[in-house]
């Protein structure tokens, strides 16, 4: 399985604002590029700090979508986020202590909910779940938390990386890579710059995970 984390960040490394709302880093032709790259995959991934922050469709304008797939500890998915919509299907990873009632909700409103692990979703046990059902290309939509787990865990192959032209700041706006971070040189995941090219009027960075 190969998996591809994509996220557009600003030239100060922020995916959002201290507010965290959607904010447009990226212009009409990344959006576009976006597109492309959620039709390409079986699988979108964001985790549930994302859904409640943007409410995302994770669909794509036209083609076949890939399935909706929300890391979601406590089963906090609201009933009425878009990823539950009919627009595609989607599977809802819950960890063992999610609450029965939530979990019994979110199955009512049409999602697949899979639990794997204890108190946080472990990933890795997810993504052998998403692997053992014929998933070859996974899509990573965020957002920081999510994606430094990703890496800690050694489940990245690849960095899609929009940087726009404009400066966030704020010490609480989320980065590309936030939870607790990594200390040690060695631990840090080694990235091969593979390709740069100019979109809209910032940079894409495409990375290879060494
Ligand atoms: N510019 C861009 O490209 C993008 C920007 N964003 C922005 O990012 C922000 C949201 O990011 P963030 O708050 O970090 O949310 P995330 O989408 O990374 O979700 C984090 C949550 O996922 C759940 N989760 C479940 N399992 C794990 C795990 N093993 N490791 C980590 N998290 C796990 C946790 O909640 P629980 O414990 O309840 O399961 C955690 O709080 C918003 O401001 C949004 O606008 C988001 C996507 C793309
Ligand atoms: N590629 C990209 N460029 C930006 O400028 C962005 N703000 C984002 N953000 C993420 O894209 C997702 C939007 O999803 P929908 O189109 O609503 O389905 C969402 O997860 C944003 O955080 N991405």
């Amino acid at each position: 399985m190969h998996v591809v984390v994509n996220a557009a960040m600003s030239a100060d490394g922020k995916l959002s604002s201290r507010q965290r709302e959607q904010v447009a880093i990226s212009g009409a032709d990344d959006f576009d590029r976006v597109d492309d790259l959620r039709v390409e995959s079986d699988a979108i991934v964001v985790g549930v700090g994302t859904v409640l922050a943007d409410d995302p469709s994770l669909t794509a304008d036209e083609g076949v979508n890939p399935v909706r797939v929300v890391a979601d500890s406590k089963a906090r998915t609201p009933l009425d986020a878009r990823v539950l919509d009919d627009r595609a299907d989607t599977l809802v990873f819950v960890a063992e202590s999610a609450p029965n009632r939530n979990v019994r909700a979110l199955r009512e409103a049409g999602a697949d909910v899979v639990v794997a692990g204890n108190g946080r979703v472990a990933l890795g046990q997810a993504f052998s779940e998403l692997e053992s059902r014929g998933t070859k290309r996974v899509m990573v939509e965020g957002g920081g938390e999510l994606i430094f787990s990703l890496f800690d865990g050694g489940l990245v192959d690849e960095l899609r990386l929009y940087v726009g032209s404009v400066v966030i700041g704020g010490r609480d706006a989320p980065t590309l890579a936030d939870g607790d971070g990594f200390v040690e040189r060695r631990s840090f995941p080694d990235l091969d710059l593979d390709s740069v090219e100019r979109v809209d009027d910032g940079v894409l960075l495409r990375y290879l995970v060494s």
